[in-house]
């Protein structure tokens, strides 16, 4: 019985930081599985328009004056559609609520189902699903609308599934959908083996995700490994080792896997993840393990990449980092993502909350009769949630000092990668939409002794791959005008350093666009291999990566060894200061892969 109530507790509570599912699976004071209210609620929110009025139209909530139209709602939804009934025994005082009415919402459903024409429960399914598409408006095919994101999940190849453009259209159209015989994906213009599927689509039973042959992500977060590694094929393979340097939960891992696998097939190179988050790094194990990426992928748990010596041998064969460190989260959409659901009429003479808010809070244990909650937040309307999982710390207003130090974090972040000799691109990402963040990191980060020494400069836009040469939006000089930004005090910032040309090497996403993404920020930074060779090998060069650079008479005495090398002193502070703050984020938001 717990189930109900939890689904309606998270569904009527203020939504915090996190996506709504990674906030149902990191909530505390659950009783029930997340997963499964996860799946009450999402099935639920598939059936909310015939539920509501099969459940006005038995009169359900005037002869139950206990039940609220949310926990309606659920109970229904279970009542008539799960295999297995409601969840709770026989004589619990809330089943024995709907099942009195089970006649009148049987034959209240089946009329439902036959003024659609439909002769089964699953050609109901569709049809249902047809009408809120409909609803939705004319353009749900092709980008999902703000708040609909997990309806219209961005889905790319893993590792061993190179086309998911051949995947064939019937695993994806729910059983009796209309659309099987029409193009049922939408090929993205911008990134490789990315593509959009329609409203209603059920990818998540498929077997190609359940073996994670397909990997649901937001378009936005394939930007840095497309960046990085391009349009490569199989006769112009990437050279080198590969560091994912803030890994968890994996995104931005597996789809650089995915991409090397498609450039090598004999002799894969490898890439090191790490995330200083010993909690995120199990989950970002998961995700490579699920995307059968272990071949390719090493997962350093809990490793704080600023600690990671450049010159460990392990490390001399990368030649490219990707660093997506925590950020802000400012450009994560959907924040307020609780999904959206319509609901019945609540009893006409139902005494109102005398906070306007719905009933009183349930205790632990005391679920047998209480049977009231908080007003949910909820509408019709379509089902609203954000795959933000890999984010973690959106916060509802602008805090200049927070960002202040996010920033300084993420600029140390990057120029610690700029560091490591052997590397030639390195790539930096962000989903906030803050300029301190972004553009203005950038310009720190090329203004640094690490980047002047050591040739680095941004990825011309000329010089990037072919979709995103494609991408429109590009860096700003100065923040945009928001509503959190309108709230601040702080003079905006701009960056009077970087030229048009690095502005343009930049690249933005926004949310509210036309693009239907959320906001992002991405950057390559690379230097001439040529240049590489020069700092690492060329003999009197006074670089600081010379200076610690072993010689190949110290290699063959140094026994190889596994294990990261000490430190170095300074880093070792940054490292200390980093896995605290990594300590008390260990709580946020943890991602449960795709193996619902
Ligand atoms: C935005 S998330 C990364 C998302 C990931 N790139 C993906 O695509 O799924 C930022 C991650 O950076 C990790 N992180 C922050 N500082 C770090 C550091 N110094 N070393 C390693 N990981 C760090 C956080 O624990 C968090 O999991």
């Amino acid at each position: 019985m717990s189930l109900y109530f939890d689904a309606v507790n998270i569904l009527t509570e203020p939504a915090s930081g996190g996506s709504f599912k990674s906030r149902i699976y990191s909530a505390r004071d659950l009783r029930a599985k997340p997963a499964q209210i996860y799946a009450l609620i999402i099935e639920a929110a598939k059936w909310d328009i015939v539920l509501t009025d099969v459940i006005d139209r038995a009169g359900l909530l005037d002869a139950e004056r206990k039940l609220s139209p949310l926990l309606a709602l659920l109970l229904v939804h279970d009542h008539l559609i799960s295999k297995n009934g409601i969840a709770a025994p026989a004589a619990h005082t809330i089943r024995q609520a709907v099942e009195r009415h089970k006649v009148r919402l049987r034959a209240e459903f089946t009329k439902a189902r036959v003024r659609r024409g439909c002769a089964s429960v699953e050609q109901f399914k569709a049809a249902i699903l047809k009408e809120k598409r409909e609803a939705a408006g004319p353009n749900d095919f092709i980008y999902p609308p703000l708040g609909a994101r997990e309806q219209y999940p961005f889905l790319i190849g893993g590792p061993d599934a190179h086309n998911l453009h051949r995947l064939p259209a019937s695993e994806l159209a729910p059983e009796g959908d209309d659309r099987k015989s029409q193009r049922l994906l939408y090929v993205d213009p911008h990134i490789p083996d990315l593509v959009a599927v329609p409203y209603g689509a059920d990818f998540t039973s498929s077997a190609a995700y359940k073996n994670g042959e397909i990997i649901l992500q937001d378009k936005a977060s394939c930007f840095p490994a497309y960046l990085m590694l391009g349009d490569r094929g199989p006769n112009d393979p990437w050279q080198g080792d590969l560091v994912d340097g803030c890994a968890a939960p994996g995104n931005k891992t597996t789809h650089l896997a995915s991409l090397l696998a498609k450039q090598q097939k004999d002799k894969r190179r490898q890439i090191i993840s790490m995330d200083a988050s010993r909690m995120r790094s199990k989950t970002l194990q998961k995700m490579v393990t699920m995307a059968g990426a272990d071949p390719t992928v090493t997962v350093l748990q809990g490793q704080d990449f600023l600690a990671l010596d450049p010159m460990d041998e392990r490390f001399e064969k990368v030649t490219g980092l990707l660093l997506d460190p925590s950020c802000s989260g400012s450009g994560i959409i959907g924040r307020d993502d609780v999904p959206q659901l319509t609901l019945p009429k609540a009893a006409a003479s139902k005494a109102p909350n005398p906070k306007g808010q719905g009933g009183k809070k349930r205790k632990r244990g005391d679920d047998k009769d209480e049977v009231e909650e908080p007003k949910p937040k909820v509408a019709s309307g379509a089902l609203n949630t954000s795959p933000s999982d890999e984010n973690d710390i959106a916060t509802d207003s602008v805090d200049q000092e927070r960002l202040t130090k996010l920033s300084n974090l993420q600029a140390r972040i990057v120029e610690h990668a700029l560091s490591f000799p052997t590397a030639t691109h390195v790539t930096y990402s962000t989903c906030s939409i803050h300029l301190i963040e972004n553009e203005a990191v950038v310009e720190r980060v090329l203004a640094s002794d690490v980047a002047k020494e050591g040739g680095w400069r941004l990825l011309r836009r000329d010089e990037q791959p072919s979709g995103l040469r494609k991408w429109t939006h590009r860096g700003v000089r100065r923040d945009r005008e928001t509503g959190e930004n309108a709230e601040s005090d702080a003079t905006p910032a701009t960056v009077d350093d970087l030229s048009d040309e690095d502005l343009e090497a930049c690249l933005r996403c926004w949310s509210g666009d036309a693009e239907g993404l959320g906001g992002f920020f991405v950057a390559g930074f690379v230097r001439d291999p040529k240049f590489v060779s020069a700092i690492t090998k060329a003999p009197g060069s006074k670089t600081k990566a010379e200076s610690k650079a072993k010689t190949p008479e110290s290699k063959a005495k140094a026994p190889k060894s596994k294990k990261a090398k000490k430190e170095p002193v300074q880093n070792k502070k940054v490292a200390q200061k980093v896995v605290q703050e990594k300590e008390d984020e260990e709580d946020d938001d943890d991602w449960d892969g795709f193996s619902d």
